[in-house]
């Protein structure tokens, strides 16, 4: 098994848990589902913001620990402080370190959306998002057929929740754009073995229809990089280690940031 399916492994057990523990009704009773999701693309194209994607990571199975200290809602609140577009919460305990409850304390410290970065493969997931006050679902192609992700997608469109699709490579593109796609993503990591190369991002760029925003997802640590995708058609940069990998990741975004 590679670690992606691993994961994919882990996760249906931990849903079958998170199923019996709480129902989909309840998730539904749930405050945060009273409230109106954001809209991505208006926070992703708002000229006051500069399309980073800021992603809190406690570790990751390439990287192992990458910061094992810093508080959730403090640095959340440094990166939209920063001027990120977006927040980017792991919910992945047993490989990323993140919990729901991340996430609902990223939620109540910011204003800006949050996307649940997480193994999306069952409805109940979506539920749950919602629950927590995520704004944004992640469909990761690698590990969904067409159907899931055109049910996945059409479902968080009833809950009102943006979707970001993630594809690796052409053929995950080009099978995957089906239902309610708000967003593309170009993983510049391939979650299969963790190698990691930015050229995918410029070589899929073209392939993505216009009506959907593009994304580059990972690897990134250079402010010039920011411009060189935006060249290429890009609108979104989703950036976690290069500020999570320091004592102080609000305060690397803010200088990041500072450079665009
Ligand atoms: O830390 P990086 O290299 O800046 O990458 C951030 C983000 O793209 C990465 O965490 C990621 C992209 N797709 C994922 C899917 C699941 C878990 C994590 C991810």
């Amino acid at each position: 098994m590679n670690i992606l399916e691993k994961i994919v492994a882990r996760k249906k057990e931990e849903i079958a848990i998170a199923k019996a523990q709480i129902s989909k009704e309840a998730l539904c009773r749930s405050a945060a589902f009273a409230r109106k999701p954001l809209s991505f693309r208006e926070f992703l194209l708002a000229p006051d913001r500069t399309g980073i994607i800021a992603e809190f990571k406690r570790r990751s199975p390439s990287k192992g620990l990458i910061n094992g200290t810093a508080g959730v809602a403090d640095v959340t609140r440094a990166y939209n402080a920063s001027g990120a577009s977006a927040l980017s919460v792991l919910t992945d305990t047993d490989f990323f370190g993140g919990t729901a409850k991340d996430l609902i304390a990223a939620r109540e410290a910011n204003d800006i959306p949050v996307l649940r970065k997480d193994f999306m493969i069952d409805p109940y997931q979506v539920y749950e998002a919602r629950a927590m006050g995520a704004d944004m679902i992640l469909l990761i192609a690698a590990i969904l057929n067409p159907a899931e992700i055109e049910s996945l997608s059409n479902l968080a469109k009833e809950l009102d929740l943006n979707v970001l699709l993630e594809v690796h490579n052409l053929e995950e593109l080009e099978r995957s754009l089906v239902g309610s796609i708000d967003a593309v993503g170009v993983n510049n990591r391939n979650l299969a073995d963790f190698s990691v190369d930015i050229r995918t991002s410029f070589d899929l760029v073209n392939h993505i229809p216009n009506d959907y925003l593009k994304v580059s997802e990972s690897a990134i640590s250079a402010p010039e990089t920011i411009g060189e995708l935006r060249a290429a058609g890009f609108q979104g940069f989703l950036i976690g280690e290069n500020f999570m990998k320091t004592a102080d990741p609000g305060a690397a975004a803010r200088d990041f940031m500072g450079q665009l």
